[in-house]
């Protein structure tokens, strides 16, 4: 048998590092691409090959798919969401929208038996009009990180239908993992409730605590995008638990862990504050679960208690906890 071969875009994010676990385990050659070098330390001691792209030079992608051969390529390159990315719109309608048209000219015109996955996100249903949003559901992007991967999103579906590339989307609802860093609410959360158990915080000021999200592991995650992959037609997914938590939720689960009550710690402030949405992000995967014979094997309580685990840990290795 061809030993199989994949191409991650991102690989230094939580996404690229549990796939290439998964594909380095059964047996795949695993290339990472990644614009920066030195984010990606460590990652080449794991198995990976790490390569430098720069997502606006389409040419160099054509070179490496024709060097490499890889059979399937998973983009998991984005500039992430949050409040800077109203500050850099253009930018992140490059990265996250255009790019994507780019690695999908650059698979016809090389290989088009090379089967593609794009990282799509629940965001795409902005203020969805019902919920729990499933594949059908209106997208109704409201922020340009939205509307720059709806674009991704249809260009995947058009190179499918038109072009006949075996090109799929995953509708990624909010998906976390030790490897989360803290500019997302997990991972702040997680970090958090080890500093002030370990003394090196005192406090917590958080955004909107009744902020609701669904809330699924990374590892899952990646698992439902190789099944994707892997199925005998090509289709769009949406991946998600179908259950919705709080913040509030999430500070109690965490703050737990470490033995303490989260209401004498965290707070709201102005700074991290963003209108409620209106109504909930929550997935429907019941395609996935019924075509891919997909589930989520990490349930929140038990993802939330990894990530802080992991936070004591680290703090564990280091030199400045005062325990
Ligand atoms: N980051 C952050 N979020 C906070 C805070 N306090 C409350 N929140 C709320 O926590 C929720 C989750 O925020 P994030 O963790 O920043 O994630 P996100 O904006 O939902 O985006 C993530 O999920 C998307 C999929 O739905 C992804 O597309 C995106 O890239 C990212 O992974 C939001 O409702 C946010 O308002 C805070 O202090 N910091």
């Amino acid at each position: 048998m061809t030993t199989r071969c994949a191409i991650i875009t991102g690989i230094t994010g939580q996404d690229g590092w549990y796939l290439s676990q998964l594909l380095l385990r059964q047996g795949y050659k695993v290339i990472g691409t990644t614009r920066d070098l030195r984010g990606a330390d460590g990652q080449t001691h794991s198995g990976v090959d790490v390569v430098q792209w720069d997502m606006k030079d389409e040419a160099a992608l054509a070179a490496l798919l024709q060097t490499v051969r890889p059979t399937e390529i998973y983009n998991f390159a984005a500039y992430a969401s949050g409040a800077a990315m109203y500050e850099e719109p253009v930018g992140i309608g490059d990265i996250n929208g255009l790019a994507v048209a780019r690695i999908l000219e650059a698979i016809r015109s090389t290989n088009p038996s090379i089967r593609f996955c794009q990282a799509s996100s629940s965001e795409l249903f902005g203020e969805p009009l019902e919920s729990p949003q499933c594949e059908n559901t209106a997208f109704r992007p409201r922020s340009p990180y939205g509307a720059a991967k709806l674009y991704a999103h249809e260009m995947v579906g058009i190179y499918r239908r038109r072009h006949g590339l075996f090109a799929v989307s995953a509708i990624l609802f909010n998906h976390e993992s030790p490897r989360r860093g803290s500019a997302f609410v997990t991972g702040k959360v997680a970090e958090a409730a080890a500093h002030i158990k370990t003394g090196l915080a005192q406090e917590l000021i958080l955004g909107n605590l009744d902020a609701r999200r669904d809330w699924g592991f990374s590892g899952d995650y990646v698992r439902a995008m190789w099944l994707m992959l892997q199925a005998p037609t090509a289709d769009d997914y949406v991946l998600a638990t179908g259950q919705s938590h709080s913040v509030r939720e999430l500070c109690d689960v965490a703050f737990k862990r470490v033995g303490l009550d989260y209401r004498y710690y965290v707070q709201e402030g102005e700074d991290a504050f963003r209108p409620t949405e209106i109504v909930p992000l929550a997935g429907d995967a019941s395609k996935a679960r019924e075509r891919l014979r997909w589930a989520p094997e990490i349930d929140f309580a038990s993802m939330v208690n990894m990530m802080v685990d992991a936070e004591l840990e680290r703090l564990d290795q280091t030199n400045d906890k005062p325990r």
